[in-house]
């Protein structure tokens, strides 16, 4: 038995600790113990402690995990296959069909566990997911050692998974069962879209998330189709359908949120709803620029997502965080919009609130899990450093991040990774590329 009084002790150069935006403290240290952090003391102070094993990090920041707000996972194994094209296209005529080409519980949990491998590798502690086969995103996230939300997602219409909304939902809540009280998985509801899922359905998805006590996740105002397209069927815009259906809740975690205006702001400040915002996705669809700065200033919980692999296409979180700072000051012409600081609030603080984990992980303070990332700094690319928060935003790349850790767990170490392997996931990714080149994109 070890004599140590602390597990792990963590010195860093730079801590950007997100407890008040734009913190860093210089030469300190933090000791884990047990998956949390114990204390956080300078450097000097720290050297006085004993611990297991002493982490040098001279070079590099260190700074809370980043949480992806939104993603589908498995969608790796489709990257690339339908580019430039609008949402509707890409799904109706290209991504669905594949879909139902390919997608079972081997693809989904073979794909989770390859974006999950690149989510690490680049500082991803947590994924808010929505796909199928839930069980297999579970199991991935399991494997992984990844902080998983798998969102048990829900459609009217039948795919490989299910046939109809009754049947997600019950599938689902059977897959949930499996993994009640595991630490790092936690299942959510996922209504698809306001135009996939009926008024029914949404009532039974707010009394089961309050029966249960569950986060939903949602698409909801992507693009500016979808908001006349509910316009013409409902005679109303999707959100003012959804509050009216009791959906608008701080339980709702709702992605893109594109096309709003203002009454529509004040509406989900209102009613607490946190926003996945995607910048990329919603570029590259060209689905429009979210006002994020607007619903800052509302008080709007607004946290940072990917998107899937497929509409991306990486699953990059500080490429997105970059993303935000950058397209809320050409949405606005206004280059004070969405400070380096307040980016890095929104991938890692504001991605817990949202997901009701913000007393658990999203800033550096005793007590919370260890949930935390190493960037080296001192590369060509970032050196000389005069604010870490800058580099983090708008220099460092992915491949500047050398570690991860998951409650306290080192999943990546030097840039290896620690649980998998990555020749056998590259092996993975080659066996499907044949068997869906065999079958048709
Ligand atoms: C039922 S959840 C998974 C479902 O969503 C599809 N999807 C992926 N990205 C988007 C997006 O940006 N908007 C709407 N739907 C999306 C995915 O292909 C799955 O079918
Ligand atoms: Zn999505």
């Amino acid at each position: 038995m070890s004599q140590a009084q602390f597990d792990s002790l963590i010195f860093a150069r730079w801590m950007i600790t997100v407890e008040t935006d734009g913190e860093i403290l210089e030469n300190h240290a933090i000791a884990l113990k047990d998956g949390r952090i114990a204390v956080i003391l300078p450097a000097a102070e720290a050297r006085q402690l004993v611990a297991d094993e002493v982490i040098e990090l001279d070079r590099h920041v260190l700074m809370p995990g980043l949480i992806n707000l939104h993603g589908h996972s498995a969608m790796t194994l489709l990257r690339g296959l339908a580019d430039d094209k609008a949402l509707m296209d890409w799904l109706n005529n290209h991504i669905w069909p594949a879909e139902g080409r390919h997608v079972r519980d081997e693809f989904v949990f073979d794909g989770s566990l390859i974006a999950m491998a690149e989510m690490l590798r680049g500082g991803t502690t947590t994924i808010n997911d929505m796909y199928f086969y839930h069980g297999a995103v579970a199991r991935a996230g399991l494997s992984s050692g990844m902080r998983t939300f798998v969102g048990c997602s829900i459609l009217e219409f039948p795919t490989n998974y299910g046939v109809n909304a009754d049947d997600y939902i019950a599938k689902g809540m059977a897959e949930r069962r499996e993994f009640l009280g595991e630490e790092r998985i936690t299942f959510t509801l996922a209504p698809h879209a306001p135009y996939t899922v009926s008024d029914d359905t949404f009532r039974k998805v707010v009394t089961l998330a309050e029966q249960e006590d569950m986060l939903i996740h949602c698409h909801i105002h992507e693009t500016a189709d979808e908001v006349a397209g509910s316009i013409e069927q409902h005679h109303q815009r999707p959100l003012a359908r959804l509050q009216q259906l009791g959906m608008l809740s701080p339980r709702l975690v709702a992605a893109h949120m594109v096309h709003l205006n203002d009454e529509e702001i004040e509406l989900v400040a209102r009613h607490g709803v946190s926003i996945a915002h995607n910048p990329t996705s919603n570029m590259k669809l060209a689905s429009g620029i979210a006002p994020v700065q607007k619903l800052l200033a509302a008080g709007v919980n607004v946290g940072v997502g990917t998107d899937g692999a497929a509409s991306n296409n990486k699953l990059d979180m500080l490429a997105e965080t970059r993303m935000s700072a950058l397209l809320a000051k050409v949405g606005t012409l206004d280059p004070t919009a969405v400070p380096a600081a307040t980016a890095i609030r929104m991938a890692t603080l504001n991605g817990a609130k949202a997901l009701g984990i913000d007393d658990q992980v999203g800033s550096i303070k005793a007590g919370k899990q260890a949930d935390l990332i190493a960037v080296d700094l001192a590369t060509i690319e970032t050196a000389p450093t005069f604010d870490p928060v800058s580099h983090i935003v708008y220099a460092a790349g992915r491949e500047q991040v050398t570690h991860t850790w998951v409650a306290g767990e080192c999943l990546l170490k030097d840039r290896v990774l620690t649980r998998l392997n990555l020749a056998d996931l590259l092996a993975k990714g080659e066996d499907w590329r044949g068997r869906i080149l065999a079958k048709g994109e």
